[in-house]
């Protein structure tokens, strides 16, 4: 005898006997249907939940901070140590090249300094964590979380009395934008706006300087790069991050008096450098054997860049900083109004990339490979060239060592940091 359910679903049509057949049948698929359906959203729902409990929750997954062991690192770093004039820095991507750099320096001289980076991947993530380990052995404490996390900015500030910040966590690289430009806007504006809101509500206010970039001058064909030439025609994404950076911060300086500094980095290179930057790639594929790929612009004119050396940069921070004057405002109002500059930090000496090749190809010993390419139209600008006039007058920058002297230093570096002085060449 057939079962109720064989009766009602049977396994194959021709069972179906009974006058109900259609209704049943119907009936059947309806069911089907509404449980199928069912399911969907149950799944759909599950998924949302899950999404958003990441989303909200992500801080706790990677959320290093708190408790009172870290406050007191924090604390204990941002304290100044010398008698006069001394300053406590909050300095962002501090794992960075440019922020290891300055975090150091700034040490060394009694400063109170603390770390905030990320770690993302955007490169080696292992030459951050070394750098990061550098700091700590000089009693930088960096710690670990992004500058889009505001709850995390407001604890650090509510902890250590920040008179300064030096905000250096930025994307980087000017061809990347073109594969990742969601990464370029979550740093250069979203993470920018973010620090500023909390700069502009702590009392006291910081002062800030800021990382802009040689980038802002894009198609300008003036040359040197003054900092009153035209920047309204960025080449790249990045560039138009950096130009918007300019234009914001200007925005909190004019409403809340925040003392704001922006610094156009030339094309900065040197020991604990970016690995995605040409001077480090093409080190590496020499040193590896594999070719490298040099850009050339139109009518096979070279490609030429104010390569600036670190230790130069380093004191042009250390010296915006130290002028920077104070923020007038407090608790988000104005008390008057706060300096707001912009400098170039260059090299004034451009050098085109077929000479920085060599240059590298004798430190190296080595000859590289060198396929020539018209440069790709993805955000390169042909040449770079900084007047660095204001920053003289301002704060006596003077860069002192040129592109032959830097890489040299570079390369010594490059060498001893991955292993070849020790027979791996
Ligand atoms: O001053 C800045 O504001 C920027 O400087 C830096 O950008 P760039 O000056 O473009 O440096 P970098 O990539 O080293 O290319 C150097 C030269 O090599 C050429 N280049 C590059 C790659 C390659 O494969 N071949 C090549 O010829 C290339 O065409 C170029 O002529 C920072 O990365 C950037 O973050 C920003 O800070």
């Amino acid at each position: 005898m057939p079962s109720l359910e064989e009766e009602l679903f049977p396994s194959t049509p021709g069972k179906f006997k009974d006058r109900n057949r259609h209704f049943h049948r119907c009936f059947a698929s309806t069911s089907t249907m509404f449980l199928w359906a069912l399911f969907l959203i149950a799944l759909t729902a599950s998924y949302l939940c899950f999404q958003s409990f990441m989303d909200s929750g992500n801080r706790y997954f990677t959320a290093t901070w708190g408790g009172h062991h870290w406050e007191k690192n924090v604390i204990n770093s941002a304290q100044i140590r010398r008698s006069h004039g001394g300053m406590s820095v909050l300095v962002t991507g501090a794992a960075g090249f440019v922020g290891s750099h300055v975090s150091l320096a700034l040490k060394k001289r009694g400063d109170g300094v603390v770390g905030i980076d990320n770690f993302n991947n955007y490169y080696d993530p292992s030459l951050k964590k070394a750098r990061k380990n550098l700091l700590n052995q000089n009693s930088i404490f960096i710690v670990d979380g992004d500058i889009n996390d505001s709850k995390l900015l407001v604890k650090l500030f509510d902890i250590a009395r920040f008179t300064h910040v030096m905000h250096l966590a930025a994307q980087a690289g000017v061809r990347y934008a073109m594969e990742n430009p969601g990464s370029y806007i979550h740093s250069n504006i979203a993470g920018l706006v973010t620090l500023l809101e909390v700069c502009k509500n702590s009392n006291p206010q910081p002062a800030i300087v800021w990382a802009s970039s040689s980038s802002v001058y894009g198609l300008n064909e003036k040359v040197p790069f003054s900092e009153s030439d035209r920047t309204d025609q960025p080449a790249s994404l990045y560039a138009a991050t950096k130009k918007a950076g300019e234009e914001i911060t200007h925005t909190y300086n004019h409403i809340y008096g925040l003392s704001i500094t922006g610094l156009r980095f030339f094309t900065v290179y040197g020991p604990w450098g970016r690995p995605d930057m040409a001077y480090f790639s093409f080190t590496r594929n020499i040193l590896q054997g594999k070719p490298i790929t040099v850009y050339r612009g139109k009518n096979r004119v070279d490609l030429a860049r104010d390569f600036t050396y670190i230790d130069d940069v380093v004191k042009g921070c250390i010296g915006s900083l130290d002028t920077s004057g104070k923020s007038t405002g407090s608790g988000g109002k104005k008390r008057g109004p706060a300096p707001y500059r912009i400098f170039n930090l260059g090299n004034t000496s451009p050098v085109t990339v077929p000479m920085m090749v060599a240059m590298l190809e004798k430190h190296l010993k080595v000859k590289a490979k060198k396929n020539f390419v018209v440069m790709p139209g993805n955000g390169d600008v042909p040449f770079t060239h900084a007047n660095i006039s204001s920053a003289r007058k301002e704060f006596g920058y003077k860069p002192t060592t040129d592109l032959q002297t830097g890489l040299k230093k570079f390369v010594k570096w490059y060498l001893s940091y991955y292993g070849y002085d020790q027979g791996k060449l």
